[in-house]
């Protein structure tokens, strides 16, 4: 038996994020268009006596460290199906921000299933990971894929995307976090007594991706979620300009945030922007990175 994987995942941008109406379940159906990017995660797996996990990285702090991790559940849960003790180390060397709409939490979940099943030899097929994904959370099943991918239902139905190029990003990371239900609480509020449209992907958007056209990415990209996120968040409207201004195609926010994301037209201009926002002061740091990058990947 193999004694240590590592597995590396990518945080995701979304670049077009429809919301519809609340559902009964308290979930909210979604076209949801993500894009993997190079920021990544490290999932180790050891065998140990017990399930244990650590987390190093500038973010470390704010990760659980109990069996609430979505490393831990997926452990938990693909040694339960399989009848195997789930006692390993898991460690996490993080580079995803924390609960900054990037899907870090989500990436470690995958992480660890691919980790885990590579650890112990259980061989799950594609389509069982990708099951015990979904129930881990909407994200994990896009963590897992990587590329470019349309989430429907609550986004855990996944659909390729065909991209036909790179594109160049700048991620400002933000001073504090937003809890997701959090901001589909307040996109609720904002919407109350309103008729919420069906979320359809947009044509343009898909076109633009499959093109590798970053000019007509920018100017398909959407967010239902950023209103309801810039009023939980009123500053990071400071840092949306910021970006703007240095020449960004197009600045949004990432999912619920309270990253934010700017699109830029080549590397050059992503690293104008990128100096741009560092000089701002309007956010706790700065990375460039492109896109797409591949899913879950044993090292
Ligand atoms: C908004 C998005 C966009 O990709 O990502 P983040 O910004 O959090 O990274 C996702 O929909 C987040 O997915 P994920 O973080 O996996 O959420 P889950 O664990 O499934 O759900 C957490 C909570 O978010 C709300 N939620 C999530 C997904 C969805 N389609 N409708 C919802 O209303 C619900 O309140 C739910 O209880
Ligand atoms: N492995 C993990 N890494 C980060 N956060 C985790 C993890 N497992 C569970 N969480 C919890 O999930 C919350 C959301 O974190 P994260 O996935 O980073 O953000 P987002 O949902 O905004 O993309 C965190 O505040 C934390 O309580």
């Amino acid at each position: 038996m193999t004694q240590t994987v590592t597995v590396r995942v990518p945080a995701k941008v979304n670049v077009q994020l429809a919301v519809g109406g609340a559902r009964p379940d308290g979930f909210h159906d979604l076209a949801n268009v993500f894009l993997a990017v190079g920021l990544y995660d490290e999932v180790t797996v050891t065998p140990a006596d017990e399930l244990r996990i650590t987390c190093a990285g500038p973010d470390a702090a704010e990760v659980p460290l109990d069996r609430t991790n979505l490393a831990a559940r997926a452990a938990i849960e693909l040694g339960r199906r399989h009848g195997i003790d789930p006692a390993v180390h898991i460690h996490i060397a993080k580079d995803i921000p924390v609960a900054g709409g990037m899907a870090g939490g989500s990436a470690d979940g995958a992480g660890a299933l691919v980790a885990c099943d590579a650890l112990w030899g259980t061989d799950a097929s594609r389509d069982e990971l990708l099951g015990i994904c979904a129930d881990l959370g909407s994200d994990v099943p896009f963590s897992l894929v990587g590329g470019a991918a349309l989430g429907v239902g609550r986004g855990e139905q996944l659909r390729a995307l065909e991209v036909g190029g790179t594109f160049h990003w700048v991620f400002a990371m933000a001073a504090r976090g937003l809890s997701t239900p959090a901001v589909f609480r307040e996109f609720d509020r904002m919407n109350e007594g309103l008729r919420v449209p069906e979320p359809v992907a947009s044509q343009e958007l898909l076109d633009a991706l499959a093109k590798g056209d970053a000019g007509a990415l920018a100017r398909a990209v959407s967010n239902d979620l950023q209103p309801a996120a810039l009023s939980l968040f009123p500053e990071l409207a400071d840092t949306l300009a910021a970006g703007r201004a240095a020449g960004a195609l197009a600045a949004l926010v990432s999912g619920s945030g309270p990253t934010t994301a700017f699109l830029a037209a080549d590397a050059e201009s992503a690293g104008a922007v990128a100096e741009a926002l560092r000089a701002s002061g309007t956010c706790r740091s700065v990375r460039t990175t492109e896109s797409p990058a591949p899913g879950a990947t044993v090292l």
